[in-house]
């Protein structure tokens, strides 16, 4: 042989391995609750890192222009409904499954049954097909999942968690229920406890800690803000990109390397004033009142500090928005949506 040819045999025998290992490696995801405020970015976000035919999105809305432009594969599906949801990882041979679907904190406790039957059934739900076809699940936690027993500046992973919301009861739930079926069945149950999430182009879905959206919204439209939460209420908080990346990368990080299956996550932590603060760096004029309802007992309830060192250690977990980085893009983010 040559030694061109030898190159281009090695060259392509190279090229042919890469091809062998994408294929291996590229998971088919769905997402349930895909319509939310995480989902349409996490379907981005997959698209890209493992081809657009490898991500399903289902919820139970429909979806708008915007999201359809994008071409990710959108299903209907109920968590509720097991058979349907059976009938699509067999059919799209799913791998993993990134369960989205909740009720959040307020809108929780507006609708109990609707929460306990989202929240818990559909779950179950999820915790029943990951075992039946062997799939890797993801199911999210939140800082609600601990309550005012609960150190609160810093909270680690391992404490007391006594929450005092359907949505942190019904979360404590799923964290166990998760962990259980990862040690008597062997599902890879992997769960990370989000702060509130902050993002421009999707809204939240009725949280606690949705000021810190609205604030961004509030402050280009009518340079007017009303907050429902006192001014030195600390909660932890992260921007929607860290959150998305830290799901890819705690996924894809080796099952035997992990000391846990359910992890805090931090990035930042700030307060109403100390958010407008820096707001108002970039709108001067920007006024902000307070007129405080009955979110402000669920976030007096919640960490104020999130303690995420074991996250940091075990699978190298390392956010990259700061405050000012966060309001420096939301303000960006938003003016181009907004056409401003
Ligand atoms: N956004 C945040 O700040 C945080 C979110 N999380 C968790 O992340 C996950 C996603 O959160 P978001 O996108 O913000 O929630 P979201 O409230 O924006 O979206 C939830 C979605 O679930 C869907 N849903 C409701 N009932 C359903 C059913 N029966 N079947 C299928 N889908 C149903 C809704 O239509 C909605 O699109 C949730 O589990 C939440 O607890 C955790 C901490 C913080
Ligand atoms: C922190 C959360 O889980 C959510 N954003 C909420 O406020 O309910």
């Amino acid at each position: 042989m040559s030694s061109r040819t030898q190159i281009l045999a090695k060259g392509i025998a190279k090229n042919y391995s890469k091809i062998l290992l994408r294929n291996y490696s590229n998971p088919r995801v769905l997402i349930t609750g895909g319509l939310g405020q995480l989902g349409p970015g996490l379907a981005n976000l997959i698209s890209n890192r493992y081809g657009k035919d490898n991500i399903i999105l289902t919820d139970i809305v429909k979806p708008n222009g915007e999201f359809q432009k994008k071409g990710i594969n959108y299903l209907y599906a109920d968590v509720l409904d097991l058979k349907n949801l059976q009938q699509i990882i067999v059919n799209h041979k799913i791998d993993w499954i990134v369960h989205f679907s909740a009720l959040l904190s307020a809108v929780g406790e507006k609708n109990v049954p609707l929460a306990l039957s989202v929240n818990v059934t559909g779950m179950q739900n999820i915790l029943e097909l990951a075992k039946q076809f062997n799939l890797k699940v993801f199911i999210p936690s939140t800082i609600g999942a601990f309550g005012p027993e609960s150190p609160r500046n810093p909270t680690p992973d391992l404490t007391i968690q006594r929450p005092k919301t359907i949505y942190g009861v019904t979360k404590v739930y799923a964290e166990l229920l998760g962990e259980y079926y990862a040690k008597k069945f062997g599902v890879d149950f992997r769960c990370l406890r989000f702060p509130g999430i902050i993002s421009a182009d999707t809204q939240p879905g009725g949280g606690t800690t949705d000021y810190a959206v609205k604030i961004f919204h509030d402050a280009l439209e009518t340079k007017k803000f009303e907050c429902y939460l006192k001014p030195d209420t600390r909660l932890p908080m992260m921007y929607i990109d860290d959150c998305l990346n830290s799901v890819i990368q705690f996924m894809e990080y080796p099952s035997d390397k992990l000391a846990q299956r359910t992890y805090n996550i931090s990035a930042m932590s700030f307060t109403p004033e100390e958010l407008y603060n820096e707001i108002r760096k970039h709108v001067s004029d920007f006024e902000i009142n307070y007129k405080i309802d009955s979110r402000q007992e669920i976030a007096d309830s919640w960490p104020q500090v999130f303690d995420d060192q074991n996250a940091r250690k075990d699978w190298k977990w390392n956010p990259e928005y700061d405050l000012p980085n966060l309001v420096q893009k939301m303000f960006t983010e938003l003016k181009s949506i907004k056409g401003l």
